[in-house]
């Protein structure tokens, strides 16, 4: 800090002057002082030139927020699209998911023990405890409010008992126990490692989320899973070794979880409680050999497949390295061109679906250019994790009601994925019937061709009645782990969205 000398001098800058340097060692240490002044005031002004030039790239860049419940395929649909336009970086991270896709065989495979281990107890009293299973007795109408009732929850158990007989996979378990530290260790290399259900502030019946058999889950933050952090028991051992050590633990443990998976008397077990792994995230069962294999490398596939929940907001930038969306045609439009150049880069924000989660969303609405909501569609036999008195095929139609309504998001343009159409016609043709979940859907035929138009048509309905103003309806049926389909979607989606773009830059 300069001092301030008493001089009465003609130069008025002269009071601001360094004081004379007494010894050759003075002055040097003064140098050296101001060489260190000057080289904090250049990184500051270099880093206030970057934050001007990215909020600036910021403003020019296309802001889209993937939006739906949990578990809608937000975050995959997110994978689809960096798969699709910017390959190289996709190519560059898909390494850093093998853990999460062991774990999520793992997480399968301690929940068959769980399930194993647990007394015999009623099946359909565990049946009633998992938001995947049927719910019956459920019934809802689309216009009913979650918020303010509207479902019901008479299921009723009914009693067949498993017998209680000495455990035939006393075994097995005893030579997969090491799997429940690896789960651990694991979960502690990818930091913020999360098992439970998401915390509820209504929890209607906290009785029915305690103990049922369910997927241990794991979430990530911010940026991706690369980012890692490493609780105290796992950072002394090293990320490294833990990792080297889980690959060695599940190449060692294979035979005998494909012994268990394959196991009829297990299938029979999990069929009575109800527990239809197939329909669960990040089911990898059938895959055991791969990925237990030393040097498993994903594929895309396995990546897309893999499950981790998003907790908050991340925000992900897409710079489309291939123009797929249109080649550089010399009958292109000059002005589409243009249009197409300028949005060349996407801010893509995914968001955590689950209700806690959900405030979170707010300060980022008025500043959308557009919304992907997700809606699954094979969850409407499922209850919210979060709430179980709630079908999640209404919380969705609550959800979408909400975000059309919305003041703050009136300019932005809305597309729709009907997702999970795969699972949609797994369940249906697996005998689960429409009728019994929703009120209204009357006898049209069970099928997922019907059922799509069906829901489709209450969507669009509900955006041209609620909507502040008039917007284009774009609805799109979807398998957001079919990468090839996806990868069509989305360009018919970019199409629409520069088209839509162009359109409102000539308006203006
Ligand atoms: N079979 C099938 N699985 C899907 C589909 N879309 C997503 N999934 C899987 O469903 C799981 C959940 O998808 P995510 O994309 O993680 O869900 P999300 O909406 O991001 O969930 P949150 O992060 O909790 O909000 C993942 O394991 C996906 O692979 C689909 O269309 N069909
Ligand atoms: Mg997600």
């Amino acid at each position: 800090m300069p001092r301030l000398r008493a001089s009465s001098t003609a130069d008025p800058l002269e009071a601001w002057a360094p004081p004379p340097d007494r010894s050759p060692e003075e002055r040097a240490e003064r140098l050296l002082r101001e060489a260190e002044a000057q080289r904090i005031s250049d990184a500051i002004d270099a880093s206030l030139r970057a934050e001007r030039a990215s909020l600036s790239s910021k403003a020019e860049a296309l802001k889209i927020m993937l939006l739906g419940q949990s578990e809608s395929g937000k975050s995959t649909t997110l994978k689809n699209l960096q798969m699709t336009y910017a390959p190289a970086a996709w190519a560059a991270q898909r390494d850093s998911w093998r853990i999460v896709i062991q774990l999520n065989l793992i997480r399968s495979i301690n929940t068959i023990l769980d399930v194993l281990a647990e007394p015999s107890t009623p099946p359909a009293t565990r049946r009633a405890r998992s938001p995947l299973s049927r719910a019956s007795s459920m019934q809802f109408h689309l216009d009913d409010d979650p918020f303010t009732g509207g479902s019901d929850d008479s299921h009723t158990p009914s009693d067949t008992s498993r017998p209680n007989a000495p455990d035939p996979h006393a075994l097995l378990r005893l030579r997969l126990g090491p799997l429940r530290r690896v789960e651990a260790d694991l979960q502690g290399v990818l930091g913020e490692a999360y098992s439970g259900s998401p915390k509820t502030a209504h929890r209607v019946f906290p009785e029915l989320t305690e103990d049922r058999p369910r997927l241990r889950e794991f979430f990530v933050r911010a940026r991706g899973v690369h980012h890692v952090r490493h609780p105290s028991g796992v950072a002394k051992r090293g990320s490294h070794d833990v990792v080297a050590e889980a690959a060695d633990v599940l190449a060692g443990c294979a035979d005998d979880m494909k012994a268990l998976w394959h196991d009829p008397s297990v299938r029979t077990v999990l069929a009575m409680s109800g527990l239809h792994l197939w329909q669960h995230a990040g089911f990898f069962l059938d895959d055991i050999d791969r990925i237990t294999t030393r040097g498993y490398v994903p594929s895309d596939s396995d990546v897309v497949r893999a499950r981790l929940r998003t907790v908050g907001v991340t925000e992900h930038r897409l710079m489309f390295e291939k123009d797929r969306a249109r080649g550089s045609s010399t009958d292109e439009h000059p002005l589409t061109r243009r249009s197409r150049e300028a949005k060349r880069e996407w801010i893509i924000y995914d968001v955590g679906g689950c209700r806690t989660n959900r405030q979170a969303w707010l300060p980022f609405f008025e500043e959308l250019d557009v919304i992907f909501f997700l809606a699954p569609l094979s969850c409407f036999d499922e209850r919210l994790e979060e709430d179980p008195a709630i079908n999640r095929l209404q919380d969705s139609v609550a959800l979408w009601t909400a975000i059309v309504a919305s003041p703050l998001m009136a300019k932005a343009l809305i597309v729709l994925f009907l997702n999970k159409c795969d699972l949609l016609d797994r369940k249906l043709r697996a005998g689960s019937q429409v009728k019994d979940h929703i009120k209204g859907y009357g006898d049209r035929d069970n099928d997922k061709d019907t059922f799509v138009k069906y829901i489709k048509s209450k969507f669009k309905a509900i955006m041209v009645t609620k909507s502040p103003k008039q917007r284009p309806f774009y609805g799109y049926a979807t398998s957001a782990i079919d990468t090839h389909a996806m990868a069509t979607t989305l360009q018919a989606v970019r199409e629409g969205i520069i088209r839509r773009h162009l359109e409102d830059a000539q308006l203006h």
